[in-house]
């Protein structure tokens, strides 16, 4: 990440008192505004708005809020409570909170003393952070390298979905991750962007990171995929996940799944990229992952009109936006969808590749990895 980048999210003392600080991704690309957090509440409220959002970010976010209701003095297992149940698709945000929450509880068992005991909760939300960055570095790796191999040669056209970059992590991100590394390699032909609709994390995020990386990129609607396919542009695709169950489901944002059926059907490896923290073993298959339902106006108001952007019609509608919609029109609005592991070419985390994906598969790198490990040893407890 160059230096003058504004940091995605950050613990900071403030004159007024410790805060998480975040770049508001409700502003961009049109701004980079921060966004001060001094409460639980408005964290919560900031997760909830996708100020902050993507997976393993939220987990750090979630390790930073109960930090932050530690320091001042707040319940910490309502903090921990609140932001776990903020957003409940991305595992990782349970995580993130549950386990700097067990890690205050420990200290405060050990006798320590409040101060003390906050000082550990911080500690650990730092090296959630800190782990987070150097798991995207080995994704980074692994993906690359697995890439090369189920298509060699190079010149690579990849599609991806949402944003999967350093918006989303203490790095540069998960499948993002992956691309920037092939991009440095000069093996990267071209980035698709798939817009991803409703909010447009494609169009505004994942565009604006290609931008800054210097990367070859077109954005597309996500209807236009299927042409895209069929006129063989398409070498790979790449996506994040919200939550990968134990039999290799993966939970992403909606679109995802539609992503997955036309790769399978035209022959295109479809890859998925995330830090192990985001597969649950205790969510036994994809019909158990519960899919977040949002506003209607998400999909019946333009958002470039509304909060997430900067429109001539902003604020017209209910929802702040300008109305595309008759007046009333009821609306379907999953954030995520579910992706059976019979389409998952792979999956790419920090502790290796799983490639067939299968439940055997998928438990193999659980028993084997550090991350998972920690996450039982710290308590981690199904939200
Ligand atoms: C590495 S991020 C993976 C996923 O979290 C990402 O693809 C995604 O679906 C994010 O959804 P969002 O609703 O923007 O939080």
């Amino acid at each position: 990440m160059a230096d003058e980048c504004v940091p995605v999210i950050r613990y900071k003392e403030l004159p007024e008192g410790p805060a998480v600080v975040l770049l508001d991704q409700t502003r961009l690309p049109a701004e980079e505004v921060e966004l001060v957090c001094t409460d639980v509440p408005a964290l919560v409220d900031a997760i909830r708005s996708l100020a902050v959002r993507g997976a393993p970010v939220l987990g750090i976010a979630g390790g930073y809020g109960v930090a932050l209701a530690a320091a001042r003095g707040f319940d910490v297992a309502d903090a921990a409570e609140q932001l776990a149940h903020a957003r409940p698709t991305a595992v990782n945000l349970a995580y993130g909170a549950r386990r700097v929450e067990a890690a205050y509880r420990a200290a405060v068992r050990s006798g320590v003393g409040e101060a003390h005991a906050a000082a550990r909760a911080l500690a650990e939300a730092r090296a959630l952070h800190q782990e987070d960055a150097e798991a995207s570095d080995r994704i980074a790796e692994y993906g690359s390298a697995l890439l090369s191999e189920l298509v060699p040669g190079g010149g690579l056209r990849i599609l991806t979905h949402c944003n999967t970059g350093r918006l989303v992590s203490g790095g540069e991100g998960t499948a993002l991750a992956v691309v920037k590394a092939v991009h440095r390699a000069g093996e990267l032909r071209r980035l698709w962007v798939g817009e991803t609709r409703p909010l447009l994390q494609g169009a505004r995020l994942t565009a604006y990171e290609a931008a800054e990386a210097g990367m070859a990129y077109s954005v597309l609607a996500d209807g236009a995929a299927g042409s895209l396919f069929a006129a063989g542009e398409v070498d790979a695709v790449l996506v994040g996940a919200d939550r990968i169950a134990a039999d290799g489901s993966v939970a992403n944002k909606v679109g995802t799944y539609a992503l997955a059926v036309l790769a399978g059907h035209h022959g295109v490896p479809f890859v998925v990229v995330a830090p192990v923290t985001t597969i649950d073993p205790d969510t036994e298959s994809g019909s158990g992952i519960e899919v977040e339902q949002r506003a209607a106006h998400e999909v019946t108001e333009g958002p470039w009109a509304g909060p997430m952007g900067t429109g001539p019609g902003a604020g017209v509608g209910p929802g702040g936006g300008s109305a595309v919609t008759p007046v009333g029109a009821h609306a379907y609005n999953p954030a995520f969808d579910v992706t059976p592991s019979a389409l998952v070419t792979a999956v790419v985390t920090d502790e290796g590749v799983v490639s067939p994906v299968t439940s055997g598969g998928i438990a193999e790198l659980c028993s084997t990895s550090p991350g998972r490990a920690s996450r039982s040893a710290n308590g981690m407890m199904k939200s």
